[in-house]
């Protein structure tokens, strides 16, 4: 994926001086970043109704998109590629160290302290149990 991406920047980077009148990327250096940023706020949303709806042919048609609109706003907010990829490697070592943390559960106090308890209540929040973390 991240060839064809790397591509797909190169391309934009090629097309960012061509006529406006003739590129879609040109067009959209030449009216700026929140132009761009108004472009792939509409492609997310685009792909969230359509994965919401289960049309998942839709979801990779706009996918290709909100793509497209990304390496433009990476293009223009001077954003490489490789930055990213190299983001993505920071936070997957991160990961590797996180897995060799103690697997057996920490030991806590049997009684919270009346500090942490007076400040953070512990409320149940319905539905919110197996929710993700990022
Ligand atoms: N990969 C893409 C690419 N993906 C998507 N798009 C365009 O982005 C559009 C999606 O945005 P919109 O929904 O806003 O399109 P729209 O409904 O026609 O609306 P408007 O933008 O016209 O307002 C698609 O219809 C495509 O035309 C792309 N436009 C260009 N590229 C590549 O970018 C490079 C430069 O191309 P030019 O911009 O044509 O010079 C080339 O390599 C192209 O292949």
């Amino acid at each position: 994926m991240s060839d064809s991406l790397e591509r797909l920047y190169l391309a934009v980077l090629a097309a960012r001086d061509l006529d406006p009148a003739t590129s879609r990327t040109a067009r959209l250096f030449q009216r700026g970043p929140s132009k761009m940023a108004k472009k792939l706020a509409e492609e997310a949303i685009e792909v969230v109704i359509d994965a919401v709806n289960g049309d998942s042919e839709a979801v990779v048609r706009e996918s290709a998109d909100l793509l497209y609109n990304l390496t433009v706003l990476w293009a223009s907010a001077g954003v490489r590629p490789d930055d990213v990829w190299r983001e993505m490697a920071r936070r997957e070592d991160m990961l590797g160290i996180a897995e060799k943390l103690p697997k057996s559960p920490m030991k806590l106090p049997k009684v919270a302290s009346p500090r942490i308890s007076a400040r953070r209540p512990i409320v149940a929040l319905e539905g919110r149990a197996g929710r993700k973390r990022h």
